[in-house]
């Protein structure tokens, strides 16, 4: 019988394509959300229910959608975090997890470089003043010799590193697993305790998973280790963040600004950080280019075909 596997990501569709022609020599019937929207837990439940693998986007994955999922075999993410499945309750099913960390690196960590960017000239506020009639200047700061924070030096952490480094920003990082001595001396990165990177770092920037270990790194006490004059960039996740303790300190002037391109809730609706004018968002653009929704989708692809077929994907030629 023909496996079914349904793909949720909104992007993908836009190489849907290119997708289905890497899928052809396999037995599948291929299934999309076409709501336009990250599907509810609900929606899930009953996408899920018959399906033997699940290409997913940041939709939830959870206990009950799992277990309603009867069939399901293979899980494959499309992008790097799997905060968004129940990895416990996969394992206990004997469900595989595959993750695509790597594909949308690059992308990511240029975003986190451009909100250093625009939180250190005010480029949010700029265009606001001007557009409505204004000229006034408000005065910036560089990045060159400042201190990039980096919190969780994986695929995306490291990117920002060697950008950073390009930019001439000195650089300190915390990440108890990372190994990897060449790349430190390579673009003079010096690891840290957590303490000293929310102490010393003018932008703290955070690439770690939304884990039980990370939620809520950012907190009333770590933001008060914060110089006044530092920045907060979250491309991460949301969870990573109290966000009315990120609201007290905004509103009060304890730490510059902040951006933030994730939150709790998504979308966040009304939420009193949109009130402030030294916060930055965008809306869970990341991975949003040309080049990581491709990435994203053949590597996906390619863990799909493995974890279902126990096969490296067939040559295509
Ligand atoms: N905004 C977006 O669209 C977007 C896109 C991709 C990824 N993300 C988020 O970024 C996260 C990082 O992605 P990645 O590809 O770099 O993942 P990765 O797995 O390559 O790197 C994560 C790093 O965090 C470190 N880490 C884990 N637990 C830690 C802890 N308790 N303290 C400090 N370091 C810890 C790991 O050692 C690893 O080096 C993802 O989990 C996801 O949540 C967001
Ligand atoms: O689905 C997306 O576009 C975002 C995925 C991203 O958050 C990730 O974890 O890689």
């Amino acid at each position: 019988m023909r496996a079914k596997v349904l793909i949720t990501p909104r992007s993908f569709l836009k190489v849907k394509e290119q997708a289905q022609n890497l899928l052809k020599r396999y037995d599948l019937d291929l299934i999309y959300n076409d709501t336009g929207k990250t599907l509810t837990e609900e929606q899930m439940l009953k996408m899920c229910e018959d399906v033997d693998g699940l290409i997913v986007g940041i939709d939830p994955v959870t206990e009950k959608v799992l277990k309603n999922a009867r069939k399901l075999k293979a899980i494959s993410k499309y992008g790097a975090g799997l905060d968004n499945i129940d990895l416990k309750t996969a394992r206990e099913l004997g469900i595989k997890v595959a993750s695509a960390a790597g594909t949308n690196a690059t992308s990511v960590a240029e975003l986190a470089i451009g909100m250093f960017f625009a939180l250190a000239r005010n480029l949010a506020k700029h265009v606001f003043l001007v557009k409505n009639g204004g000229w006034d200047r408000i005065q910036g700061v560089e990045l060159t010799g400042k201190t990039a924070g980096i919190i969780g030096l994986g695929n995306i952490g490291k990117e920002v590193a060697r950008l950073a480094n390009g930019i001439g920003m000195r650089i300190i990082a915390y990440d108890p697993y990372f190994e990897d001595s060449e790349f430190l001396k390579k673009y003079d990165v010096k690891m840290a305790s957590l303490e000293s990177v929310f102490k010393e770092a003018d932008f703290v920037t955070l690439h770690v998973p939304l884990t039980e270990a990370t939620a809520k790194i950012v907190n009333e006490n770590t933001l008060k280790l914060m110089k006044k004059t530092a920045y907060i960039v979250n491309t991460s996740r949301g969870g990573l963040i109290d966000e009315d303790a990120l609201y007290e300190a905004l509103k009060n002037d304890k730490i510059a600004g902040a951006a933030s391109d994730v939150f709790s809730k998504e979308p966040p609706g009304f939420h009193k950080l949109l009130t402030l004018d030294n916060f930055l968002l965008t809306p869970h653009i990341g991975a949003y280019t040309a080049e990581a929704v491709e990435k994203m989708a053949i590597k996906s692809i390619e863990n799909l075909v493995v974890l279902l077929f126990d096969e490296e994907m067939k040559s295509q030629a």
